[in-house]
C-alpha cells in the first residue's frame, strides 16, 4: 500500500502576514503554497486565512475575482484555519465591521472587530486551547476580534484569562473549519498549525 501524498496547504496571499504561516507550516513538514488566484485555490486541500486588515483582504478579494471561489470551497467542505483578520473573514457576521465589509464565512459567530481596543493596546498573554497538550499557547493579540456569539455547531476552544478583557472567546472550531483571534505564527509554537494540518489530514 502506498502512502497518501501529503496535502497541499494554501495560504491566502492577498495582504497580511503570509510570509509568517508559509514558513510555519514548511517548518513542521507541511507541503504550503500562496494563493492569489482561483487556479491555485483549485490546487490546494486546505486554506490559511492570515492576519493582517480584514476589509483590505475583503476587498482584494473581490478584485481577484476570489471571493466567491472562496465561499464556494469552504460551502463544499474545505478545511480552513483564519487568524485574526482571518477569523474575520471566516465569520458569519461581524460587528463594527467597514461599511459593505464583505466575508467569506463559513462559521456560524459573530465577531467583534478590534474588540480588545488600539494598536496600542495590543498584548500577550496565557490561552488555554482545548485538546492541546504542553501548556497553554503564548498568544499575541494585535488589534484583534474577539467572538461575541457562537451557534449551536461551534466549538470554543479557548477564552482569555486573567485580566481586563478576561473570558473573551478568542479560538473556535466548526467541522473542519478553525479561526484564532492571536497570531500562533508569531511566536514560533506551531501547536496549532499542527492540529491544522491534522485536520486537513482528516485525522483531527
Ligand atoms: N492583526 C490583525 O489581523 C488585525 C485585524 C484587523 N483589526 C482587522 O479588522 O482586519
Amino acid at each position: 500500500m502506498s502512502t497518501p501524498a501529503p496535502p497541499v496547504i494554501g495560504v491566502l496571499a492577498l495582504q497580511g502576514d503570509t510570509e509568517e504561516h508559509l514558513r510555519v507550516l514548511r517548518g513542521i513538514g507541511a507541503t504550503a503554497v500562496p494563493v492569489t488566484d482561483s487556479g491555485r485555490l483549485d490546487q490546494v486541500q486546505g486554506l490559511v486565512l492570515p492576519g493582517g486588515e480584514s476589509t483590505t483582504m475583503g476587498k482584494l478579494a473581490v478584485r481577484y475575482g476570489l471571493l466567491e471561489p472562496l465561499r464556494k470551497r469552504i460551502r463544499a467542505g474545505m478545511p480552513a484555519y483564519g487568524t485574526c483578520a482571518g477569523m474575520i473573514l471566516l465569520a458569519d457576521r461581524i460587528i463594527d465591521g467597514a461599511q459593505g465589509q464583505e466575508t467569506v464565512g463559513g462559521i456560524d459567530m459573530t465577531v467583534r472587530r478590534n474588540a480588545f481596543g488600539r494598536q496600542t493596546e495590543s498584548f500577550e498573554g496565557a490561552v488555554d486551547i482545548e485538546g492541546l497538550e504542553g501548556g497553554p499557547v503564548d498568544a499575541v493579540f494585535i488589534r484583534a476580534p474577539w467572538v461575541e456569539s457562537t451557534g449551536p455547531d461551534v466549538r470554543v476552544l479557548g477564552q482569555t484569562g486573567e485580566g481586563g478583557a478576561a473570558g473573551r472567546i478568542v479560538a473556535v472550531r466548526q467541522g473542519s473549519l478553525l479561526a484564532t483571534s492571536f497570531h500562533p505564527e508569531l511566536t514560533g509554537d506551531a501547536r496549532i498549525h499542527r492540529l491544522f494540518v491534522d485536520i486537513v489530514k482528516g485525522t483531527a
